[in-house]
């Protein structure tokens, strides 16, 4: 499902935008209506948050938006409700990004069935590496939820090769080493990296880690399939929760993000 789609828009000479919000900020109705909004807005995958206390990947902005979350109560069983809810207005790709942690406690084997039959279509578990991802890389196999696999600028040739052959839905590559979160500029050399990755996968390459704006989003999607952008709208949900129109500022910052990513080379970048 998420790899189809993702070769649709590849062969289109499309790039695609794959927003992060974190499920449950400010609360789960609201998600629902962010992520129907987003997906209206060009979003093409949406990738779901699952609040954790502990999130070693995440820097500040997620790491309060979890915490705003959870201090709302928000759980994985609530969660798959909500994917249930947007399941019945839209078809749009849904990755769940989770810590082992929460999955391990609601019980592996249940959670990848439930979230199956929520239409959950892609799993993304940054504490879960390659050697250890067994217990749930068969059962996802058999419910058809993809593993998408995590690969950094400085995971070794052989490591690519391996995680890449595992690997479903699409490949992400982390943009700079360390947490998640807003930087000014990305140093690695993207080009480099992505074309090392592509070596070993047919698969859609996405790029995330540190994607502030439109034209950062612009000039990694020159070099890869999928540009992802977490928390840059995690900020924008947090400075404006209380306003009722919130998702409407969400899917403007999502049509900017599209729009950027798909102007051609040369095309002026317009005023927003
Ligand atoms: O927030 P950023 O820097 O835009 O990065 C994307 C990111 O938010 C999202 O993909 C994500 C959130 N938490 C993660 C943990 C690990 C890997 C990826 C993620």
């Amino acid at each position: 499902m998420i790899e189809k789609r993702l070769a649709e828009l590849r062969k289109n000479g499309e790039k695609a935008l794959i927003p992060f919000v974190t499920a449950g900020d400010p609360d789960l109705p609201t998600t629902v209506k962010l992520v129907l909004s987003m997906a209206e807005a060009g979003a093409d995958v949406i990738e779901l948050g699952v609040p954790f206390t502990d999130p070693v990947a995440d820097g500040p902005a997620i790491q309060k938006a979890s915490l705003r979350s959870l201090a709302g109560g928000t759980n994985l069983a609530g969660i798959l409700d909500s994917v249930r809810e947007i399941r019945q207005k839209s078809d749009i790709p849904l990755v769940l990004m989770t810590y082992y942690n929460p999955v391990f406690r609601f019980g592996i084997d249940k959670f990848v069935a439930e979230a199956a039959e929520a239409g959950v279509n892609g799993l993304i578990m940054p504490d879960v590496p390659l050697e250890e991802s067994g217990p749930l890389a068969k059962p996802a196999r058999e419910k058809g939820i993809d593993l998408i696999p995590l690969v950094a600028p400085n995971s070794p040739e052989e490591r690519i090769k391996k995680i890449t052959a595992e690997a479903g839905g699409f490949i992400y590559c982390v943009s700079s080493l360390g947490v998640t979160g807003v930087r000014k500029s990305i140093k690695t050399d993207i080009a480099n990296f992505i074309s090392r990755v592509k070596k070993y996968t047919e698969l859609s390459v996405a790029v995330g880690f540190g994607i502030s704006g439109p034209a950062q989003a612009a000039e990694m999607a020159a070099y890869c399939d999928a540009v992802i952008v977490g928390s840059a709208l995690v900020n924008l949900i947090e400075a404006n929760a209380a306003s009722a129109e919130l998702a409407e500022i969400l899917a403007g910052k999502v049509r900017e993000l599209k729009a950027a990513i798909s102007r051609k080379e040369g095309e002026a970048v317009a005023a927003v």
